[in-house]
Parts: structure tokens; C-alpha cells; sequence
């Protein structure tokens, strides 16, 4: 029954998947249930233009609570009966699940439901680790073989050293034989033992470092290309501090764990079993002593253990916000100096580096408390095996060798189940990191970056379509940008929006890049719906984008220009840069286009910068070019040589200006003024002044500005 109202519910309510399942040939990245609960977004139905349909949201809503899914925003239209009963159940279903709903109304009295799901820990998926595991299977294979040998002869050693000491108690005892020649075979074992017990530690060490370096470069390149695969939205929705944590600290994190629980957790298991099984050989009775002391010790230490790991990784975190403020601070250094903010700066750094230094030092402190206390603990154990073991030597029962023997297997375990209590919360660490960088690995962009979309075999004239376009971007679903927004751009026209700030004139370039999908409406290429086509080939071949504030990449000149079609000759960069008007100033320089522009184009002028992009945008000889205030930042000397290159570059192509200076669109075939993410006019300069509109008002208030 839930199923069939689910069905029902799933054409009522539109649920677009955000980080849908990949598909079969890709079944490595098995998805975890945990992404369930990111994968489905709803759209407020109303203002997308969907019909609202009050029972199907309450049941598409409980739905997604039960596979716990969040859903941003649910609007219920003023009036009736399901006006007050549709909030109340999604109030009171959300609280019994642990979840939260804010309630709120908008301008027209319709009450807004805000929901916000429970945070949830992503699962960490064992086939994931597996495929990345699988190439190094041999290796790995090969370092647990030689980690198992090195534990077993471990296990050896007690009983050897035991040998050893029966020999000197008897050569004490009786005064006869050779002591030299008695004691050369079992310290020559011993010997070999440790030699051989060193080459198989050195063995694994080294296959288990190459398997772990491995595992982790693979992931680090998979997840970089699974984080530049991803589209716009969801770069809006994650920051990239935290991307980049993803990509470094916890793969760290989890290639540490790795080799440890491997190895260590191998190793500490075998010797646990096997000397435990010694010590039960060499004397039962003090084994049974030694079962009762030691569990209650390890829980001991298990505990504080946890208490000390709370306590390393607030003092993590610690260090990783003071290294956030000095990031931030770095990053933005000229925005600190132009506010001589430098003071502040070094305090607000200083302050979360004396607090990580406090906890570092509490937790210092906390280590040597433990480490002393449980040095004492173990040297009374000691004691008592002597004193315990000395009575059961004087009734005969045991041997100066096997009480040897009995301390050293004694000290092995002790250290083995003490290490595996610390693997213990290291493993889980190592889960929860492991489980954040599988997270993003399974991710599938809505849009994605190639392949599906076709590449039309004949050359395009660039006419382009918007027809009733709505969109809401997928962080803000309950803003509608653009209502059923039109307009037609023909081949080789130059097309200006204006208006407003904030009326939604960038995110119409937005979508024409397809930088995001629209809620509903259609955009068409020379007749073709730009979602069927190539975004890779869209993006690489047809669209020159140029914005208000180009980046630039730290290398030099001539890379950052061929960065836009890199297969280009040096003869064609050339050419690109004589059309944007940047040959002459690059020429200008000692080391001319092998010059370095420094990080994001530091040591370029703004109109510099913004020539070396038009070039960029050139060189791949676009069929439509989109400039968004691409002058908009500069003195009117940097402009006039700017908007001289783009004159020359919008010359047989099809462009869509967004401007916010409106002398440099007055000769455009069609400028349309955009309020409220509609046009609400359009026509030529002459035209719309003529009408006296929004438009004219606009250029008025532009020009009284320009002489004051
Ligand atoms: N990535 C985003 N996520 C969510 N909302 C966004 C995003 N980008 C823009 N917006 C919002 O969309 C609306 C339209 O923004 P847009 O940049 O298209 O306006 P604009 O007309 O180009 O403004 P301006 O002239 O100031 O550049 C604004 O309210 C803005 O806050």
C-alpha cells in the first residue's frame, strides 16, 4: 500500500535524484545506503510551476523521512483545511524522527515549511576499499604472509629465551659441561630467530608502505576527478576548504590506518593467541592469575585510551582552525592590508594557536599521567609473576627458564592487547575518513561532464532559444531567479541584458553554459535542447566565456592562453592574443609569453588580466560568446583597449552581453531590461529611450552619476 502512495506520490512531487547511483559499468562505487539521505532534493512545486498537490507532498515528505532524505522547503497555498493540518502532521512526524521543521510565511500568507534532517555519518563501503585494493592484492597478500610469520616467531622467542636460562641455572647449579658449548646451539636459534624475525618485519614494512601509498595516490586521483566531474551546484552547496581536506587529511588519515590495523592488528592478534597459549603450556596456574589481572587492566586502559583520543582530536580540530585563519588570512592578504587589518589578524591567529597549544599540552600531560601509571602497573605485574611464579619454582613446579619465559610472553601480551585497544579506535578513525572520501567518490553529477549528449556533425550558426524558463538554484529551491523567461538570440546578434542587480542577468549565462539545468523550460541550440548535446563539447567548443573578474592560473602567459584550446600552436596563441589586444603588452615583457602571471594572475594589471582571457576565450574560436561585465571593473583607459578587442571579437559570432555600463552595449541589435527575472522590455538603444521605460531611466541615472 506505502508503495503504490509512494509511486503516486513520485509524479506528483517532482524528486530529482542529485547524486543518483552509478550505473552498472562503474558498479565499483557500490553506493552505501548513507546516500540515500543526500539524494533527493524537492522543488518547492508551486513556484517551480509544478501543480500543488497537498496529500502527495505529506506522503512524498514521509517517504523521505523514512529513507531520511532532506527536503529543503514545502509550501502549503493559504486557506483550507490542509493549510493548517498539512504543517501540524509535518511538524509533529518530523519531531517524532528526530528531525526539525521551521515554519514560516512568505509575502502571500502561504506557510513555508523549512525541514532539516538529522546529520548523518556516511557508511563506509567495503567494496569501494576493495577495488582499490584489488591491484595491489599480491602485495598485500604477500606483506600479511610475512607480518604472520614475523607474529609467530614471536611467539617463539619466550620459549628460546626460556631454554637459555634453563641452560645457565643448570651450568649454576651443577658446575659441569662445557657452558660455552651448551649455550652456542640454543643462542645461535635465538640469533637466527631474531636475524630472520628482522628480514620478514623489514619485508612487510616495506610491502605494506607500498600497498598503503598506493591504496591512497589511487583515491586521491579518483576523487579529484570525481570532485572536478561534479557541476556547479554542487561546488555552491560544498566548500571547497572541505573538499580539499577530503582530498588530503583524511585520505592521510586513512592510508595511516590502513598500514596500522594491517599490519599492528595482525601482529598483535596472532601473539595474543599464540603466548597466551605459551604461557597456558608453561604453567596453567599463573596463566589463571594472569586471565583475571589482565582484562581488567586493558578496560582500564581502553578507557583512558578514549578519553586521550577525545582529547587529540579537539586538539586536532584546534590546529586546523588556526590553520584555517592563517589560510584565509594569506589568501586575502591584500584585502587585509588595503583594511590594515594585519593586527587583528595576528591576534584572532595567535589566540587559536595558544588554545590548540593548551590542549596539546593537557593532552601531553594526560600521555605522561598514563604512560607513568601504567609503567608502574606493568612493573607490579612483573613483581608478582616473580613473587607468584619464585613459590611455584620452590614447590617444583616451574623452572627458572619457564618463569623467564612466562615474563617475556607475560610483557607480550600485555603490549599486544594494549596496542590492540589503541588500533581499535584508530580503526575507527580510519572507517570515518575512509567513509567521507568513499562519499564523494560515488557522487554523479545531474549534469554531466561528457559522454550521453551527442556532437552535431555540421557547424553551428549559433541561434539560440530560452524558451519559459524557470530556475531556482538547487541551494535555494524556495527563490525563484527566472519566470517563464524568454528570449531569442539570432546567429551571429549581439544580445544585451540589463538591470537590476540581483534581477538574475548572470544566471541567464548561467544556463546557457549549462553551468546549471533549468526547473522547466527548454534552451535550444540552432533548434537542438542544449541537455541533449555534449556539456564538455558545449563548453570546450561552441561557448567563449568572459567574465567581470577573470582567474588566471599560476603559469605562464602563454599556458593561461592555451588553457583554452590545448592543442593550439604557439603561432595560433599569438594570433589570439594580437585579437585581444594583448600581444603588444605581452611582447612588452623581459620574458615576453613565457612570462609568469603569478597566483590567480597576481602580477597582471586588471585589463591585463581581462585580455589575456578574451584571448583565452578566442583561441577556441567560439560560435557564441558570452561576456558578463567584462568590462565593468576597469578605468575607462583599460575599458577603451578592452572593449576595442571584444569589439573585434564579437565580429561573426553570436554574443550575449550582460552589462551593467550601458555605454558599452548601445549598439547591440537587441538590449532587453530584466526586473524580477522577467524582460520586461526590449528593443534597440533608440527604441527603449524613445519609450521612456525602465531602460531609459537607467541610462539617466547612469549619466547624472557619471557627472557627478
Ligand atoms: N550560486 C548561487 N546560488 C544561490 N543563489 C544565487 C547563486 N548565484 C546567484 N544567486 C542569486 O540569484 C539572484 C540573481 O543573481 P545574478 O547573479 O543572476 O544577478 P545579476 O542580475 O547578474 O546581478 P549583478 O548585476 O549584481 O551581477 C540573486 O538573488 C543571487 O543572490
Amino acid at each position: 500500500m506505502f508503495h503504490l502512495l509512494c509511486n503516486r506520490v513520485s509524479t506528483t512531487v517532482p524528486v530529482r535524484p542529485l547524486y543518483s547511483r552509478m550505473n552498472k559499468t562503474q558498479d565499483l562505487w557500490r553506493q552505501p545506503r548513507s546516500h540515500l539521505y543526500r539524494t533527493h532534493y524537492v522543488h518547492t512545486g508551486t513556484s517551480s510551476g509544478q501543480p500543488s498537490n497537498v496529500t502527495g507532498r505529506i506522503w512524498g515528505l514521509a517517504q523521505r523521512y523514512i529513507c531520511q532524505s532532506p527536503c529543503r522547503t514545502i509550501k502549503f497555498p493559504v486557506g483550507g483545511l490542509k493549510f493548517i493540518l498539512g504543517p501540524l502532521f509535518v511538524t509533529v512526524s518530523a519531531r517524532l524522527l528526530g528531525n526539525v521543521a521551521y515554519c514560516h510565511a512568505d509575502v502571500n500568507n502561504n506557510i513555508l515549511l523549512q525541514l532539516k534532517t538529522k546529520e548523518t555519518e556516511p557508511e563506509f563501503d567495503w567494496h569501494i576499499l576493495w577495488e582499490f585494493v584489488k591491484p595491489q592484492f599480491f602485495a598485500l597478500f604477500g606483506a600479511v604472509l610475512l607480518a604472520f610469520g614475523a607474529a609467530i616467531l614471536n611467539i617463539q622467542i619466550p620459549l628460546m629465551l626460556g631454554d637459555l636460562v634453563n641452560v645457565v641455572a643448570r651450568y649454576l647449579r651443577e658446575h659441569s659441561g662445557n657452558y660455552i658449548k651448551e649455550m652456542r646451539g640454543p643462542a645461535l636459534k635465538l640469533l637466527g630467530l631474531y636475524g630472520l624475525q628482522g628480514l620478514l618485519t623489514t619485508g612487510y614494512i616495506i610491502l605494506l608502505s607500498r600497498v598503503g601509498e598506493r591504496v591512497a595516490a589511487d583515491m586521491r586521483k579518483t576523487l579529484f576527478q570525481s570532485l572536478l566531474r561534479q557541476d556547479v551546484a554542487f561546488f555552491d552547496a560544498n566548500k571547497t576548504g572541505m573538499l580539499v581536506n577530503r582530498l588530503t587529511g583524511d585520505i592521510q588519515e586513512f592510508k595511516s590506518s590502513f598500514k596500522l590495523v594491517v599490519s599492528q592488528g595482525l601482529r598483535s592478534v596472532t601473539q595474543t593467541v599464540g603466548c597466551f597459549v605459551s604461557l597456558y603450556l608453561i604453567s596453567p596456574k599463573l596463566t589463571g592469575m594472569t586471565v583475571v589481572i589482565l582484562p581488567c587492566l586493558v578496560g582500564a586502559g581502553a578507557l583512558i585510551g578514549s578519553f586521550l583520543r577525545k582529547l587529540s582530536r579537539l586538539a586536532q580540530e584546534q590546529v586546523s582552525k588556526a590553520t584555517g585563519v592563517a589560510d584565509e588570512a594569506l589568501g586575502n592578504v591584500r584585502t587585509v592590508k588595503a583594511f590594515a587589518m594585519e593586527e587583528r589578524e595576528m591576534q584572532l591567529y595567535a589566540w587559536e594557536v595558544d588554545k590548540s597549544c593548551e590542549m596539546n599540552e593537557s593532552l601531553g600531560s594526560g600521555i605522561a599521567v598514563f604512560q607513568g601509571m601504567s609503567n608502574v602497573v606493568l612493573n607490579c605485574i612483573v613483581l608478582g609473576t616473580i613473587f607468584a611464579g619464585g613459590s611455584l619454582m620452590a614447590g617444583d613446579e616451574m623452572s627458572p627458564g619457564d618463569l623467564m619465559s612466562f615474563l617475556v610472553a607475560s610483557q607480550t601480551v600485555q603490549r599486544s592487547l594494549a596496542s590492540i585497544s589503541i588500533l581499535f579506535g584508530q580503526m575507527v578513525r580510519g572507517l570515518s575518513s575512509g567513509a567521507r572520501v568513499f562519499e564523494y567518490l560515488s557522487l554523479e553529477p545531474i549534469i554531466p561532464l561528457s559522454g550521453g549528449g551527442h556532437i552535431p556533425s555540421k557547424s553551428l550558426t549559433g541561434r539560440v532559444d530560452f524558451k519559459n524558463i524557470t530556475f531556482s538554484y538547487p541551494t535555494r529551491p524556495a527563490q525563484t531567479i527566472l519566470k517563464n523567461f524568454n528570449l531569442t538570440i539570432p546567429p551571429c546578434k549581439t544580445v544585451a541584458i540589463v538591470g537590476e542587480s540581483g534581477g538574475g542577468k548572470s544566471t541567464v549565462a548561467s544556463l546557457l553554459e549549462r553551468f546549471y539545468d533549468p526547473s522547466s523550460g527548454v534552451i535550444m541550440l540552432d533548434g537542438l535542447d542544449i541537455r541533449t548535446l555534449d556539456p564538455s563539447w558545449l563548453r570546450g567548443h561552441v561557448i567563449g566565456y568572459i567574465n567581470q573578474e577573470p582567474v588566471l592560473f599560476g603559469s605562464s602567459v602563454m599556458e593561461n592562453i592555451r588553457f583554452g584550446k590545448p592543442e593550439a600552436t604557439d603561432a595560433e596563441v599569438i594570433h589570439a592574443a594580437k585579437q585581444a589586444n594583448a600581444h603588444r603588452f605581452i611582447t612588452g615583457f623581459p620574458d615576453g609569453y613565457n612570462t609568469l602571471v603569478g597566483e590567480r594572475g597576481v602580477t597582471m594589471s586588471g585589463g591585463q588580466k581581462q585580455r589575456i582571457a578574451i584571448a583565452r576565450a578566442l583561441i577556441k574560436n567560439p560560435s557564441i560568446l558570452i561576456l558578463d561585465e567584462a568590462t565593468s571593473a576597469l578605468d575607462s583607459e583599460s575599458e577603451r583597449v578592452v572593449q576595442e578587442a571584444l569589439d573585434r571579437a564579437i565580429t561573426g559570432r553570436t554574443v550575449l552581453v550582460i552589462a551593467h555600463r550601458l555605454s558599452t552595449i548601445q549598439r547591440a541589435e537587441l538590449i532587453c531590461v530584466m526586473s524580477n527575472g522577467r524582460i520586461v522590455e526590449a528593443g534597440t538603444h533608440i527604441e527603449l529611450i524613445s519609450k521612456g521605460g525602465m531602460y531609459a531611466d537607467l541610462i539617466r541615472r547612469q549619466r547624472s552619476e557619471g557627472k557627478k
